[in-house]
């Protein structure tokens, strides 16, 4: 992890739905949106929700398009219908593929060891970060679960954006522990309840950015 704390630590809110919800999601002062174009997860968004949501998102914050093994012709698809500044790649991508959209993009890296970071740093040479999230069999990702953060090493060459199983009650103690550039949140601030996975909650995205600035404010005023 890196020794060094970031100023502020930037924030991604994934998985988002609803345009009301991707209002509160700037209104919070997040940096970065995630939509979700992978059908299976109860987060997906078709076309149209993209489009609407893309539309209320201002300037300076990051719409973001996440794939999972997707064809050309799906992030093609999207990029012609819908404002997309950044892709997520969270599937088997490699970096050739990942590099032919001419958009910034990030990989996904779902952790079961600290060479699966460092392999990774050397794969996706195209990658702007790594975004770390927790590995668990045949769910490629929004798990809701932590991985082990020890496995981080605190040498990786590329930014970190830490995912999986954060929430208000953690997210301070992970940028203490790592001091990630970013943290990824989805199913931690979401509405409680099995049947409200996308839909976001307006307390838990402030709680959780209250939680970053507070742990920010802490650890350069100390
Ligand atoms: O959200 C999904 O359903 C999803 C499905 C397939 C690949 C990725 C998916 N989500 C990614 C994210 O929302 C986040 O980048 C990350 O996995 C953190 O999710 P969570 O553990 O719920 O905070």
């Amino acid at each position: 992890m890196p020794t060094t704390p970031v100023i502020r630590t930037r924030v991604k809110i994934c998985g988002v739905t609803r345009v009301e919800d991707a209002i509160k999601v700037v209104n919070s002062g997040a940096d970065a949106i995630g939509l979700v174009f992978y059908p299976p997860s109860p987060r997906a968004v078709d076309m149209q929700q993209a489009a609407d949501i893309a539309a209320v998102i201002p300037a300076f914050v990051t719409v973001t398009a996440l794939f999972v093994n997707p064809t050309v012709e799906q992030v093609q698809s999207v990029l012609d219908a819908v404002r997309i500044d950044l892709i997520q790649f969270h599937g088997d991508e490699d970096d050739g593929f990942c590099q032919q959209f001419n958009r910034p993009y990030i990989k996904a890296v779902r952790v079961r060891q600290a060479s699966d970071m460092v392999e990774a740093c050397v794969r996706f040479p195209g990658a702007l970060s790594l975004l770390l999230d927790s590995y668990k069999p045949g769910v490629p990702g929004g798990t809701g679960e932590t991985f082990d953060w020890s496995l981080v090493p605190d040498d990786l060459n590329k930014p970190i954006i830490l995912a999986g199983g954060l929430s208000p009650v953690n997210v301070a103690t992970a940028i203490r522990d790592l001091h990630p550039f970013a943290v990824d949140v989805s199913g931690g601030v979401e509405a409680d309840g099995p049947g409200n996975k996308g839909i976001k909650d307006a307390s838990k995205i402030q709680a959780f950015m209250n939680e970053v600035y507070r742990v920010d404010n802490e650890q350069h005023n100390s």
